[in-house]
């Protein structure tokens, strides 16, 4: 794991975004994995910065989200397809048609997650895949468990997401409670990872993630298997390393 220690926020936007308008530069039809979350917004916020200045070109990307909630409709403004649309891909030239995030709204889970992982292999697999994580360690919506659940499964979010998750509800009960989301091996799988976190509230999972044991009691931490991981962090989240 290459460990990136910046100084703040904006820091680790800049960085993460070069990283990513890199690879966009070096192979223009990358498969690029995104995430939602506070931690990526100025992420995205820099890559339309870097974007407008006509230095890269998103018409050949093809994308896909780590996950989404189930049964809250794509228009909603809390559905990770409102987010991903309204902070970065309404603002680039990706092409709608490449754009992949798992269907909430399905009516047969287990067909959706079939299709989800059928569809990023056929694009070739994913080149880049950007990762928030939340504070009890989980990366996309992979919650600690006894078990590393492998592919694009249902889940069944942990009380703390939850909790976390409803400051952008009206209330908690609004928050859904399942969410379908891209499978351990599936993150795995990525040629190459970048993680993001900033904040004294992530220190905890970062360390867990870095200096832990490797288990699916921190998901995160089975990125110490991956030959390709950038961990970008401000200087309150590696406080604990
Ligand atoms: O970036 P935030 O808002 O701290 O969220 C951390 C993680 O929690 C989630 O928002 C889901 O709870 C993930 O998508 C994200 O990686």
């Amino acid at each position: 794991m290459e460990i990136i220690v910046v100084d703040d926020y904006n820091k680790m936007s800049k960085r993460a975004a070069n990283i990513i308008a890199s690879q966009v530069v070096l192979k223009q039809n990358s498969v690029l994995g995104f995430a939602t979350g506070d931690t990526p917004l100025g992420t995205y916020k820099e890559l339309i910065n870097i974007y407008n200045k006509d230095d890269v070109d998103f018409s050949n990307i093809k994308t896909f989200n780590l996950d989404e909630y189930y049964n809250l409709p794509k228009d909603n403004d809390q559905s990770y397809n409102y987010y991903m649309s309204e902070n970065l891909f309404k603002h680039i030239n990706v092409k709608r048609e490449n754009i992949n995030i798992p269907n909430g709204m399905c009516e047969n889970i287990e067909e959706e997650c079939r299709n989800y992982e059928n569809t990023i292999k056929e694009s070739g697999g994913i080149d880049l895949q950007l990762l928030g994580i939340g504070r009890n360690g989980h990366i996309g919506f992979n919650e600690p468990d006894l078990k590393f659940e492998a592919t694009t499964h249902l889940v069944h979010l942990d009380e703390d997401t939850i909790k976390a998750n409803s400051r952008f509800f009206d209330s908690i009960e609004e928050v859904p409670t399942k969410a379908i989301s891209m499978g351990i091996k599936t993150i795995m799988q990525a040629k190459k990872i970048v993680l993001l976190a900033s904040g004294a509230g992530k220190a905890e999972a970062i360390y867990n993630t870095v200096k832990g044991p490797i288990t699916p009691k921190v998901p995160a931490s089975v990125l110490q298997l991956h030959p390709d991981v950038i961990i970008i962090i401000d200087k309150e989240a590696a406080s604990k390393l």
